[in-house]
């Protein structure tokens, strides 16, 4: 994979609906929900980086560089993915949520090729209906376009991306490469298919 391509994770919610508690560091089968995410994604990529604002020793201890937001006040995905590009030196950010642990092994190259036979703006992933505004590849000369819509005052995802040239790229062979662990439950939930499995 090209040196010019860098993952981030995004971990950097206040993950109210796990309680407060920082998703990427809850439990899952043994180990946190963003170890899952780091084996899966470091295969693919050659530069990592976690993208949290709180708990950043916990974070660095897997020892990938930690960067917060750039803007105060948790603004959203967007935010992180802005403060990824403006700290970054790949040309392309992968972004990854620290709460989908079954992301593609093969996500990285499926996005690139989608990206660049498209001559796209950005990749989004979709599970073959919806799209997946949280797992891009992004070019870094997007970051004028994203920090003027977010100095709108605007915060969705693919709202921002509506007007750019974007390729889908489906994962409907997988049909659990995006299963996102928002809740107790749905962490239960998912340890026990996964148990069955
Ligand atoms: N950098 C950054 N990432 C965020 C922010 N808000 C959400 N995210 C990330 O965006 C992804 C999807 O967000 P959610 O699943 O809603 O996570 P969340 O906002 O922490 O959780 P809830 O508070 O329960 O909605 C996750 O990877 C979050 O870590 C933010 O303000 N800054
Ligand atoms: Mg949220």
């Amino acid at each position: 994979m090209s040196q010019q391509l860098e993952a981030v994770i995004l971990a950097g919610g206040m993950a109210r609906r796990m309680g407060g508690e920082d998703k990427g560091l809850v439990d899952l089968l043994g180990k946190p929900m963003v170890a899952h995410v780091i084996e899966r994604l470091t295969p693919q990529v050659q530069q990592l980086r976690i993208n949290a604002n709180r708990s950043q020793a916990q974070y660095a201890s897997f020892g990938y560089e930690v960067f917060a937001d750039q803007q105060a006040g948790y603004l959203g995905p967007l935010s992180g993915m802005s403060s990824a590009m403006a700290t970054s030196t790949a040309e392309l950010i992968l972004t990854v949520p620290c709460d989908c642990p079954l992301i593609p092994l093969d996500l990285a190259e499926r996005m690139l090729h989608a990206l660049t036979a498209q001559n796209a703006d950005l990749a989004v992933a979709t599970d073959g209906e919806r799209e997946q505004p949280v797992v891009l590849l992004l070019k870094r000369s997007l970051l004028p376009s994203m920090l003027t819509f977010l100095d709108s005052g605007r915060r969705r995802i693919d709202m921002w991306y509506a007007d750019l040239q974007v390729a889908r790229v489906s994962f409907a062979d997988q049909p659990n490469a995006f299963v996102n662990v928002n809740t107790p439950e749905e962490k239960q939930q998912l340890a026990d298919a996964i148990a069955q499995s």
